[in-house]
């Protein structure tokens, strides 16, 4: 490849990566989804990050077959506030909004240099890059942007195993991660993990159905400081307790691989 068709490749890379980011960030509301997945069709289909893919994507945050009854009324105890009545039987963006999420974001994040074809068609994001419905990381967000909240419904399947019957440390690691991850996203922009303190203060049952709540602490400059629990779907146990830095990054960092 040449110096100059490589400048504009990367240039032609920086762009979609930057519309990913800004179609996170001033995500359009979405229309609520309550029914189960056969009837999961969105009413207003433009989603963030499609304009990444080459085909129509599934969109791993609406319901499958796999979720339990109790990760089902919660998303629609969400999605139902997702969208509100307004006047003469219309209705109005509510203070919840479901964060669409794909198998693939961010296509030309390649640590440096740019990976091999074989590569990039392949990689995947890290939670959503198992087939099987319920076998590993079943989760849907959703934000409220007035008060600076994001909740996720998390369902634990039995490929996360750490502790015979629970989930592994690492794996409510990285759903902190996710979670922290994209609420800061949200709220700033392209940022990167700096830093995450965790505790764990009870197991968390493989199978079950647990809520991952993050907030914003504040804002210094670059700084995103965000805190979350992990608790039982009705507050009453504490699994998990963590705080987290990002640090907005301008995404070329991760074009030259940080
Ligand atoms: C398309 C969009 C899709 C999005 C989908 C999202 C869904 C998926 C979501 C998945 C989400 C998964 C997300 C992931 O998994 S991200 C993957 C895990 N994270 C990384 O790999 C990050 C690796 N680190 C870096 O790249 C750099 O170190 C960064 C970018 C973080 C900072 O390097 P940079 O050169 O930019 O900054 P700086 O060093 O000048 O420091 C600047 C300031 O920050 C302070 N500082 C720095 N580090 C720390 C620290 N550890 N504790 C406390 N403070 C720290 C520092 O003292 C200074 O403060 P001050 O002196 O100014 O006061």
């Amino acid at each position: 490849m040449t110096h100059e068709s490589h400048r504009v490749q990367m240039a032609r890379s920086l762009g979609r990566l930057l519309k990913g980011f800004q179609s996170l960030t001033s995500l359009p509301a979405m229309r609520a989804q309550r029914s189960h997945p056969s009837a999961c069709v969105p009413c207003r289909t433009t989603v963030a990050l499609p304009s990444l893919f080459s085909f129509k994507p599934r969109d791993f945050s609406l319901p499958n077959s796999s979720w339990s009854s109790e990760m089902m009324r919660l998303y629609d105890h969400y999605n139902s506030q997702c969208e509100v009545e307004a006047e003469r039987g219309e209705t109005r963006g509510g203070p919840w909004q479901r964060l669409p999420s794909y198998n693939r974001s961010l296509k030309y994040a390649t640590g440096g240099v740019y990976l091999s074809k074989i590569i990039q068609s392949r990689a995947r994001l890290f939670t959503r890059n198992i087939r099987e419905p319920g076998a590993a990381f079943e989760y849907v967000l959703f934000v409220n942007k007035e008060e600076q909240r994001c909740v996720c419904i998390f369902q634990a399947g039995h490929l996360l195993e750490g502790p015979p019957g629970h989930v592994h440390g690492g794996a409510i690691a990285t759903m902190i991660d996710n979670v922290t991850g994209t609420h800061a996203t949200v709220l700033s922009g392209p940022v990167m993990t700096a830093n995450l303190n965790i505790n764990y203060r009870s197991p968390v049952p493989l199978g079950s159905t647990v809520l991952i709540e993050s907030s914003l602490d504040t804002k210094e400059g670059r700084k995103t400081f965000i805190s979350c629990k992990v608790t039982s779907t009705d507050g009453s146990k504490l699994h998990t307790e963590a705080t987290a830095l990002f640090l907005s990054i301008n995404v070329s960092h991760l074009l030259r691989g940080g």
